[in-house]
């Protein structure tokens, strides 16, 4: 008789394990995990740790990313073993587990942000990877901390975003999700030549926000540049940029068009499509990616879970470009 308290793990290299198998086990059994992976204490050791951070104190307008690391472990359950665009099996030359969500505090912003950046630090001491299922934006400055204090040098930024993110503040707060990459760049977190944001649209406060992102260190490929100039010439842009040292990717996955990502706080139309998006990740291939988040997936405005599946995708498609990596 079937045993249905052992999930069935596909055995990677060695004794890494992978996801439960889909053959043997229902998908919609069992609590979530991200793709039906082991949990961490369900391994010895892993090399990429997938954390919820269900925080969004930080927003400015719709709330409700709070939801969002449990949306997408729901939304990642048909996920399969073999990515077919990278010739990659992604959960079989690395131990990939979930760790599940950190306790954070949702009154107070800047506790939350040490919570967030104590574990993160700690999650990466011995040389694993973080990726962060968020969470509004504001967890990218303590990821940013974290990263920077355990590489000891700046960090490329490739930000995937509607919108800078490099504003102010917002009633006076320093510490909002519309601030995040203004406050890594004073703080010294960044590497100011090697920083880009892709798929920036909609309407601007000034074009002064302009001017002050371009000092804090960024660059910009506008979502209008995939109808212009196309995505072959985007990547090729984006590889320019990030080549020579640590890559960090934060995707708001705000990026997509409202039509492709419905459950977000913050949405503009004229946005990317999830083809364009994720043809853009597969082109990050060979680059030294050491840490990633998702964030702004709200799933009370989601429908049939086309936001919560696309963000899957993306963390698929950064966990095939961590593995690839590693067979090098
Ligand atoms: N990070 C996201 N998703 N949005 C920032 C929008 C800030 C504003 O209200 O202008
Ligand atoms: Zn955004
Ligand atoms: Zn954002």
């Amino acid at each position: 008789m079937t045993d249905w308290t052992d999930p069935g793990f596909i055995h990677g290299e060695g004794t890494i394990l992978g996801q439960a198998n889909a053959a043997e086990r229902p998908r919609y059994a069992d609590p979530s995990t991200f793709a039906r992976l082991p949990r961490l204490d369900q391994v010895s050791d892993a090399d990429v740790h997938i954390v919820g951070l269900p925080f969004d104190t930080g927003v400015s307008y719709r709330p409700g990313a709070r939801f969002g690391p449990g949306h997408i472990r729901a939304s990642s359950k048909l996920l399969r073993p073999y990515n077919q665009s990278m010739d990659i099996s992604p959960f079989a030359n690395q131990q990939v587990a979930d760790c599940g969500d950190l306790g954070i505090n949702p009154f107070s912003i800047t506790e939350a942000i040490d919570t967030i950046d104590t574990a993160v630090t700690g999650l990466g001491e011995h040389g694993a990877t973080t990726l962060a299922l968020g969470g509004d934006h504001t967890i990218a400055l303590p990821m940013l901390r974290a990263m920077h204090r355990l590489y000891g040098q700046r960090i490329a930024v490739l930000h995937f975003d509607a919108h800078l993110d490099t504003w102010d503040t917002y009633f006076g707060a320093p510490y909002t999700h519309g601030t995040p990459f203004r406050r890594a760049s004073e703080e010294g977190l960044i590497d100011m030549e090697r920083s880009l944001h892709i798929g920036i649209r909609g309407p601007l406060y000034s074009k002064t926000d302009l001017e002050d992102d371009q000092r804090l260190g960024f660059s910009i490929i506008r979502s209008d540049d995939y109808e212009v100039d196309g995505t072959r010439s985007i990547v090729e842009r984006m590889r320019r940029r990030l080549i020579g040292g640590p890559v960090y990717v934060s995707v708001d996955i705000d990026i997509l068009d409202p039509a492709a990502a419905p459950g977000t706080g913050t949405p503009e139309a004229g946005g990317l499509t999830s083809r364009e998006l994720l043809h853009t990740l597969r082109g990050l291939a060979g680059l030294n990616v050491v840490g990633a988040d998702i964030v702004e997936v709200a799933p009370a405005y989601d429908h049939a879970e086309i936001t919560g599946i696309a963000a899957a995708h993306v963390a698929y498609e950064l966990l095939t470009i961590l593995s690839g990596n590693r067979a090098h």
